[in-house]
């Protein structure tokens, strides 16, 4: 433009993919082609994802100046002629021509520049338009290095303000508020991260240790990295606080807080000043980790207000851009739950809080707030896993973030932490987004199945570099000693775990509970339910024995690899022993084999302990995600095939694999011998019941017997919502003449449901996972309850609810030995565990 000076210079920009795009074209009204430029296509200041593609310079003689008209795609597919015009004075011609530069050095706290020339772009009408930024946007900007201490310098450096109608003043305005925002920012994280390296890489955006080829260099890299890490784990925890150590309760808390809560708040105190900040609380269950977690927040509230008064400061001050895609500062915390204790948390902080002192809000149903400046306002806001998960950008052409995603907390919680156990789920990708200076995993059962459990938890919580997967495995996860022993430091610096049964140091007991007692009721079948077990029983041996021996050839060979779980072998080749007849019924179709067809055959068996009649039912998904398997339509047909409809005589006969049953024993109403051992009406009147199932259609059944003898009962499963769930919890608790039985579903109602109004609880049927079962338990047995509590398991002799017992132990040793820091690792369920289920 200014090389010519034309009347009219056009500039034209390609943007269709071929040779010219991105090169733009000087077009002068005189000389046609005149010139060629490298000018970096622009965004429309009307349409601000879209590509300016013709621009034109003009003079106007009115107004004594130049003025510069663009139109981009979108304006040109509407047919405009032109999406806009701005003043242009040619002090310096910038990549994005209708805008003025913002400069910006970030300087550490130690005067280095991290960043130099940091430019922005500024429009005379919208404060900031992040798509247009060349160097990082301020969005990455500020997940980068959210927790440095950062000093700025800004420059308006090209800007011609006189030729703004306000003569500049919103402009500057602007800029001044943009520095005050970064300011107050590292402020506000300034205690908390002191290591720039630490945090860096522990950023999801950071450029992982491995991945192409690993040169010597790129593993000195990997091997410096972890030696860092550990040795700054070794020194934060010189100044970890002992464990009796107690500090004061916060002054807004209405109940005194148990000394092991305040043990507690000493150390999470002292994790929010370590990196990275923040930890793992893993008290067992029902040790009042709610309440824990809610007096950090309000203790770090009360200190930050204190400090902010001496300093005389105001709200934390928030910008947003007009498409407010920027960030939002946020002092408040943010608490993510399954949708089950969604209103736990808010009963909890009105029940124990003074009020007023800690706001609240519930971002939950389809009514929640949309503005992510009004939720940064909250002390407190708490949601869902779910709703967390649907937060990211909806769609890739336009990364618009949910509210959540666009708030930079204090502070984020996860409660049941354990949700985010496959780091690969939707779930556990949205909370690792999350931003917050510090940020807390709560879990009564940390690791239930195996490390890659601790993996998640590590990766969420930023801890770098072992968040990078294939450095966890490589430096931590690899069997050796020197991985045990980096998994410990881990483990003892960042995971707070004390369980009921545990002393202090003086002897007694963490807290006081009344008497726990676990009795195992072993039982036999009745003759009718054992003939039905063992035709079920016989087919499964004989489908596993027919792959075992097709395979005995590789034997050694599987022993060998017995590492890898062994349904994933058993999946891929199982199918070929299908030709077998002895597999195959009358009813049933060539059977697709998997993996999952064994586990429920498994499962097939676990239910003829409990009732036969749910040999009938349709495996129901819910329940079979509880064990970890997914059943196509054509696996649960052939399920199905198990519960064979009634043949020749319907009237009072069933045929299973060609063997004759009665009728009667497949009807809901019949008493199965776990039923009949169920004698509710003994344990007394001032008692109640819980009673546990991962089978809806098991409570089900219960429900039909409960109701025979006259027993009022309430059932708790995945389909009552969590306000209900909070009324029936409520009316079971403190009412002498509410429900007297409890009916809960083990994975939908497992977690968090405060059930101490019940004394005895009943576990029906036997999980894999100890943890699930655990944590049933725990619904009765923790603080508040007041009366001895007795656990009831049931032991079907000589069926696999046998086996089972075995190998939860085996599970639990694994979660004992990594939470005490004794590291032997690892047990899954392996071939030689199904040799010995089915005794083959
Ligand atoms: N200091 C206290 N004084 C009185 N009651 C308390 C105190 N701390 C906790 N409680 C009560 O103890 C019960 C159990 O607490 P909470 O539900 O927080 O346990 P939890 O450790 O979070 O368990 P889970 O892992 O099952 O979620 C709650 O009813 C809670 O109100």
């Amino acid at each position: 433009f200014m090389l010519y000076k034309c009347s009219i210079c056009m500039l034209k920009t390609g943007v269709k993919d071929g040779p010219n795009k991105d090169k733009s074209f000087y077009v002068c009204v005189d000389k046609l082609g005149c010139g060629f430029s490298h000018v970096t296509p622009s965004h429309c200041l009307h349409h601000e994802e879209s590509v300016v593609e013709l621009q034109a310079l003009s003079y106007s003689q009115q107004k004594q100046g130049y003025r510069l008209f663009y139109r981009c795609v979108l304006g040109k597919k509407a047919g405009q002629r032109w999406c806009g015009n701005v003043p242009w004075s040619m002090v310096r011609f910038c990549q994005s021509v209708f805008c003025y530069l913002l400069k910006i050095n970030i300087y550490s706290n130690s005067d280095e520049v991290l960043f130099s020339d940091l430019v922005f772009y500024l429009f005379p009408n919208i404060v900031f338009s992040l798509p247009c930024c060349t160097a990082p946007s301020l969005l990455q900007l500020f997940s980068l290095y959210l927790p440095f201490p950062l000093s700025f310098q800004a420059t308006l450096s090209v800007v011609n303000v006189a030729v703004l109608p306000d003569k500049g003043e919103r402009l500057k305005t602007q800029v001044k508020e943009l520095e005050e925002a970064l300011k107050s920012l590292s402020f506000s994280c300034w205690h908390t991260c002191l290591d720039p390296y630490f945090m860096f890489l522990a950023n999801p955006q950071s450029q992982a240790f491995y991945g192409g080829r690993m040169t010597e260099d790129r593993m000195l890299a990997v091997k410096n990295a972890t030696c860092e890490a550990i040795d700054h784990l070794h020194k934060s925890l010189e100044s970890c606080p002992n464990t009796d150590t107690e500090v004061p309760d916060p002054k807004a808390i209405k109940v005194p807080l148990l000394p092991h809560q305040r043990r507690a708040l000493a150390w999470l105190l002292w994790r929010e000043t370590q990196k990275p900040c923040g930890g793992i609380l893993a008290d067992d269950m029902g040790l009042g980790k709610t309440l824990t977690m809610v007096a950090l927040i309000l203790g770090q509230k009360s200190k930050a207000e204190e400090e902010d008064g001496k300093k005389k400061e105001t709200k934390l001050k928030t910008w947003i851009s007009k498409t407010d895609s920027s960030l939002v500062l946020s002092k408040g915390t943010l608490i993510i739950c399954p949708a089950s204790l969604v209103h736990h948390w808010k009963r909890e902080i009105d029940r124990h809080i003074k009020k007023g002192k800690l706001t609240v809000y519930l971002y939950h149903g389809p009514n929640r707030e949309k503005s992510a400046k009004v939720l940064a306002d909250y002390d407190v806001v708490v949601t869902t896993y779910s709703l967390v998960s649907k937060e990211g950008p909806v769609l890739k052409e336009s990364p618009r973030l949910g509210p959540l995603l666009r708030v930079a907390w204090a502070r984020l919680v996860l409660d049941e932490a354990h949700n985010i156990k496959n780091p690969k789920v939707q779930t556990s990708m949205a909370v690792c987004q999350l931003r917050a200076s510090a940020r807390w995993a709560v879990t009564g059962t940390p690791i239930q199945n195996n490390l890659l459990d601790m993996y998640s938890l590590l990766k969420f919580l930023r801890c770098s570099p072992f968040d990078e997967y294939k450095l966890w495995k490589a430096q931590v996860d690899n069997g050796s000693r020197r991985g045990r022993e980096r998994l410990n430091l881990l483990t003892n610096s960042l995971l707070l775990r004390r369980t009921k049964d545990q002393l202090d140091s003086a002897g007694k007991p963490l807290v006081s509970l009344p008497k726990r007692t676990c009795e195992v009721h072993r039982l036999k079948l009745s003759e009718d339910e054992q003939a039905v077990y063992d035709v079920v029983f016989t087919q499964s041996r004989s489908t596993l024995q027919n792959y075992l021996k097709r395979h005995e050839g590789n034997d050694i060979k599987q022993k060998s690899c017995s590492s890898l779980n062994p349904f994933e072998k058993v999946a891929q080749e199982f199918g070929m022993s299908q030709g077998d007849g002895a597999v195959s019924s009358p009813q049933q179709p060539q059977q697709a084999s998997s993996t999952v067809h064994i586990l429920s055959l498994l499962l097939r068996l676990r239910q003829c302990c409990c009732h036969i009649s749910l040999l009938k039912k349709t495996l129901d998904s819910s329940e079979l995600m509880g064990d970890g398997i997914v059943l196509s339509l054509e696996e649960q047909l052939n399920a199905l095939s198990l519960s064979s409809s009634p043949s020749s005589d319907p009237k009072d006969t069933v045929t299973l694999n060609g063997t004759r049953f009665s009728f009667q024993l497949f009807e809901e109403t019949c008493k199965s011998t776990k039923v009949s051992t169920l004698d509710l009406k003994q344990t007394g009147d001032d008692q109640k019941s819980v009673i546990v199932s991962q089978w809806t259609s098991m409570l089900h059944i219960v429900g039909v017997h409960l109701k025979l003898i006259g027993l009022k009962y309430a059932v708790i499963d995945g389909t009552v919502n969590p306000k209900r769930r909070m009324d029936l919890v409520e009316e079971f608790n403190t009412n002498p003449k509410g429900p007297q039985v409890m009916l809960v579903s083990l994975c939908a109602g497992g977690v968090g449901l405060n059930l101490i109004g019940g004394n005895h609880l009943f576990l029906l049927d036997m999980h894999w996972n100890p943890a699930l079962e655990d944590q049933a338990c725990d619904r009765i047995y923790r603080v508040g309850q007041l009366k001895d509590v007795t656990i009831h398991r049931f032991v079907c002799e000589g069926t696999v609810e046998e086996k089972i017992t075995a190998l939860q132990t085996k599970k639990k040793d694994l979660a004992q030995n990594v939470l005490s820091g004794a590291g032997n690792v690892l047990s899954k369920l392996t071939l030689a565990d199904l040799r010995v289920i089915f005794g083959v």
